[in-house]
């Protein structure tokens, strides 16, 4: 069964069309690049299938079911912005992981935040915007989950430490695990994804799997990209 089904999912807010009756299905064991521009519906698409929006009409599951409580054990969730409060130190937030999410492997988090040098004393506050975004991505990554879903989750990152970050983190994650990375950021996270979903103005452009495109069409996905959206509507 997929992980990840929406079918004819459509969201407006008030009048305007945020998500335009998107199908789609996210297999388990798949990393999937969910790439469009700004404003396409990548971040309202994330937050259907959390819960934190109601669908205008169609469906979102998770491993079958509607998102609430039962679907929260199954994903772990990177917000767009940070939900963290300033004043936590890495130590406090490794705590509070621990307390809220069984699942949380403390372990795996401190051995990440070590590798990439990050003290345990350091406040939320305190700290840049890349360090931010990496503490979190290892915070959300360092669940047992069985699908992750990261909205725009590198943006921050220098391009230098990118890489590293990526590979780090997926190869401290469950291959059984799905994971979904909303990014227009392509040709950073090209090398890792198995599929990758095209969505422009609401409306899914493209399914595919990265074999398939680098066969079929003979280019790399950011080119395709680039192909695509030129003459998009
Ligand atoms: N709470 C809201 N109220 C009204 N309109 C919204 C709201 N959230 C999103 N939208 C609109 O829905 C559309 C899709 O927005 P969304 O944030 O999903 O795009 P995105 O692909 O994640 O963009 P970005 O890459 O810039 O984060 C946009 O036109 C946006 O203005």
């Amino acid at each position: 069964m997929a992980i990840l089904e929406c079918r004819e999912l459509t969201k407006y807010f008030d009048s305007s069309l945020a998500l335009d009756h998107v199908s789609l299905t996210v297999e388990p064991g798949r990393i999937v690049g969910l790439l469009g521009p700004n404003g396409s519906g990548k971040s309202t698409l994330i937050k259907l299938a959390n819960g934190l929006l109601v669908p205008s009409s169609g469906v979102v599951t998770i491993d079958g079911h509607a998102p609430g409580p039962e679907t929260k054990e199954l994903v772990s969730y990177l917000p767009e912005r940070t939900y963290l409060s300033g004043w936590m130190n890495v130590v406090q937030l490794l705590d509070f992981f621990c307390d809220f999410y069984p699942d949380f492997d403390r372990d795996a988090a401190e051995h990440m935040l070590t590798a990439l040098e990050i003290s345990p004393k350091l406040r939320i506050r305190q700290m840049s915007k890349g360090t931010r975004e990496k503490v979190q991505l290892i915070l959300v990554m360092s669940r047992r989950a069985r699908l992750y879903l990261l909205d725009e989750p590198i943006g921050g990152v220098d391009p230098a430490t990118r890489d590293y970050i990526i590979h780090t983190i997926l190869s401290n994650y469950n291959e059984n695990a799905s994971l979904v990375i909303s990014t227009h950021l392509i040709a950073d996270v090209e090398n890792v994804l198995d599929d990758v979903i095209f969505i422009n103005k609401g409306r899914i452009l493209l399914q595919q799997s990265v074999d398939q495109i680098r066969q079929e069409k003979g280019c790399s996905v950011d080119e395709l990209f680039r192909e695509v959206f030129r003459y998009a509507e």
